[in-house]
């Protein structure tokens, strides 16, 4: 199928706008994924610190969103007069990716936009291509859109790379929330295949696990494929068998926090038990994510998986559904190895095992 991109655009207009940088005034302003779905709340940031602390909050979630909040978040650094000289700003800007990066563990996107608005930063100056502050808050702030860009582009071309794997009448499982909360864009990731299918007028539904305990799935995925018209059925996670079981699954789609080279994909706690029941089944199972969120450095002994309030688990929406004070163990992230992974969906096309060998190979990436 010949595919226009630019009228695809036309097609794929998502409504919600996560992310949103007014230039005016050089606020990033968030729209509070906490209180979805029955609350449309926006907050306003203006420092490096308060956006940290939204990441940590989960007011914006999800890796790409969270690494172009945290790139808007070195813009924040610089943008409001409090520095006067470059190597200020510089040493600032340096503060500010310690505190952006410490506010969630997992996501490879944070780490990743970080460094690369820094490095953006340090050559500016070094090269005199910022003369001033004023000049390097401008260089950084069209950084940061650059990877907004990006990250759109990017889930375009993994929905249109994703569209080979679904057929007319797909009904496809997902995990968590993927879609276009989780990368600040509104197209996603996971659900990327799902939206250009639907634009092209392909017959395609989605079965949307609740995602406990935050509640990704039931909050966040439900809301904005029914917002855009895309069938969704939510189940609970003790279902995501059953539904396997019973052949109503053609195949599984998840987004991803971190890809590691050999193929360990890192994603919501829940994706490991999807892909060995589908591995199990025969169903093919496929992590989908930008190049921004692979990690070709780190092994599986080092990657740390978050571990969030246990009231989290204790509570929903903060009504007690446990006894007080039982002891709970709440990682909010699993990895699920490569044995158990079909393929990854990237924008520079799929990656099949060996994936040590062909990750590097199709994300051009020594
Ligand atoms: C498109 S990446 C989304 C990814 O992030 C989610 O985690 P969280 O909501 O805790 O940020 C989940 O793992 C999604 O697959």
């Amino acid at each position: 199928m010949r595919i226009d991109i630019e009228e695809l655009k036309n097609k794929i207009k998502p409504k919600l706008r996560p992310i949103i940088w007014r230039d005016e005034d050089n606020t990033l302003i968030l729209l509070d994924q906490r209180k979805l779905p029955f609350e449309e709340v926006y907050v306003e940031l203006r420092d490096p610190v308060s956006t940290a602390d939204a990441i940590r909050q989960m007011i914006v979630r999800g890796a790409p969103a969270i690494g172009i909040t945290a790139a808007y978040g070195m813009v924040l650094a610089i943008a409001h007069g409090n520095t006067s000289t470059l190597d200020e700003a510089l040493k600032e800007l340096a503060r500010a990716r310690e505190v952006l990066n410490a506010a969630r563990p997992t996501a490879q996107n944070l780490f990743w936009a970080t460094e690369r608005m820094y490095n953006r930063a340090r050559n500016a100056v070094n090269n005199g291509e910022a003369r001033n502050v004023k000049e390097l808050v401008e260089i950084l702030r069209r950084e940061a859109k650059a990877i907004f860009d990006e990250e759109f582009n990017a889930e375009l071309m993994m929905g249109v790379y994703g569209l080979e794997k679904i057929s007319d009448g797909d009904t496809i499982l997902t995990q968590c929330n993927a879609g276009g909360l989780a990368t600040g864009t509104g197209i996603g990731t996971a659900t990327a295949p799902v939206r250009v299918a639907h634009a092209l007028g392909i017959r395609v539904s989605v079965i949307a696990p609740e995602t406990r305990p935050w509640l990704q799935g039931a909050r966040l995925t439900v809301y904005e494929l029914m917002a855009d018209g895309i069938p969704v059925t939510l189940i609970t996670d003790t279902a995501v068998g059953y539904v396997m079981y019973k052949g109503m699954v053609n195949s599984v789609m998840v987004g991803a926090d971190r890809i590691l080279r050999d193929g360990h994909v890192y994603n919501k706690i829940g994706t490991f038990k999807e892909a060995v029941i589908a591995h199990e089944l025969g169903i093919p199972f496929y992590a989908i994510a930008p190049s921004s969120t692979f990690d070709l450095k780190s092994r599986v002994e080092d990657v740390r998986i978050e571990e969030r309030d246990p009231d989290e688990v204790r509570k929903i929406r903060g009504v007690p559904i446990a006894p007080e004070g039982v002891p709970v163990f709440n990682p909010v992230f699993d990895v699920t190895p490569p044995k158990y992974v079909t393929a990854l969906i990237t924008e520079k096309g799929i990656i099949y095992p060996p994936f040590d060998k062909n990750i590097p190979k199709v994300l051009g990436i020594a």
